[in-house]
Parts: structure tokens; C-alpha cells; sequence
């Protein structure tokens, strides 16, 4: 196996998971979650939202980390599963730079 790389992009993890997505075989665990269907890949990645959040309150920094890797590895996962690109979420985050987030909030319409 080569050398690990010292830091891995959004970009970067998003290029693995599509590779291994489609080539990986059975020695891969990105194949098999993503055979096993979009509800799968959902619910993995609720799991490791509230890993993430509970960790968050916790003390222990090193498990904030971990679980934040796990969390977006999970989400690169459940996007290339949709057929969503980072580009297009990059593109939907560049959409809301011209407003405040609570402008947003104010912005919708009332329930
Ligand atoms: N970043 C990750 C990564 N983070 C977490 N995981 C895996 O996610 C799984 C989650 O563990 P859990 O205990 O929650 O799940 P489980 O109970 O084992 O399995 P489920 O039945 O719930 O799916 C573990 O098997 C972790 O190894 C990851 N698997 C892969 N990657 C990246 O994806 C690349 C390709 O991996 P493969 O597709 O396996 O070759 C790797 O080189 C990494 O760069």
C-alpha cells in the first residue's frame, strides 16, 4: 500500500469514495455501504452526527476529531450515493454569502 498522505481534503476523500465506489470490490467498505442503499448510507451518517455532538460535549478532544473525520466521510458517502457533488453543495454555500444567516431565517416564509 503507498504512503499515506500527510492531510486529506473534502475534495480529496470525495475523489477516494467515487473510486472506490466504483472499483473498489469486496475489499471495500465505501463499495459495500453504498450497495446496500441510500437508507443505509443515512442512517450511517445520523449515527455519526450524533457521535459527533455527543463528543462535542464531552472532553475528550481527540474524539471531537475522530468522530468529525467519520462524520464527513460518511457524508461524502451519502452524497455520492444521492449523485450529489461537492461542487454543487460549494455552489449552494456560495449562494448564501450575501446574506447573514439570521436574514436567511428571516427571509422564509412564515409557517
Ligand atoms: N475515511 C474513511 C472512513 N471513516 C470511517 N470508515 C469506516 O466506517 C465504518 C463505520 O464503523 P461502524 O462501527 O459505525 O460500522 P459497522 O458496525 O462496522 O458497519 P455497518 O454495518 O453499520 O456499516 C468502519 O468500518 C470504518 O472503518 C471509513 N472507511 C473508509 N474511509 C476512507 O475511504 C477510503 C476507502 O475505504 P474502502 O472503501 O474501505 O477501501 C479509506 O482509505 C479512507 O480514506
Amino acid at each position: 500500500m503507498s504512503e499515506a498522505p500527510g492531510r486529506v481534503s473534502l475534495e480529496d476523500l470525495a475523489a477516494i469514495v467515487a473510486a472506490r465506489a466504483a472499483t473498489g470490490g469486496e475489499s471495500s467498505y465505501t463499495r459495500s455501504l453504498i450497495a446496500r442503499g441510500v437508507a443505509k448510507c443515512a442512517q450511517k451518517l445520523g449515527e455519526e452526527a450524533v457521535e459527533t455532538a455527543l463528543a462535542a460535549v464531552g472532553t475528550d478532544t481527540k474524539a471531537v476529531i475522530s468522530e468529525s473525520a467519520d462524520l464527513l466521510y460518511h457524508l461524502a458517502v451519502l452524497l455520492q450515493a444521492r449523485g450529489v457533488s461537492l461542487d454543487d453543495v460549494y455552489a449552494e454555500l456560495g449562494r448564501r454569502t450575501h446574506q447573514s444567516g439570521l436574514e436567511e431565517k428571516a427571509s422564509r416564509p412564515k409557517a
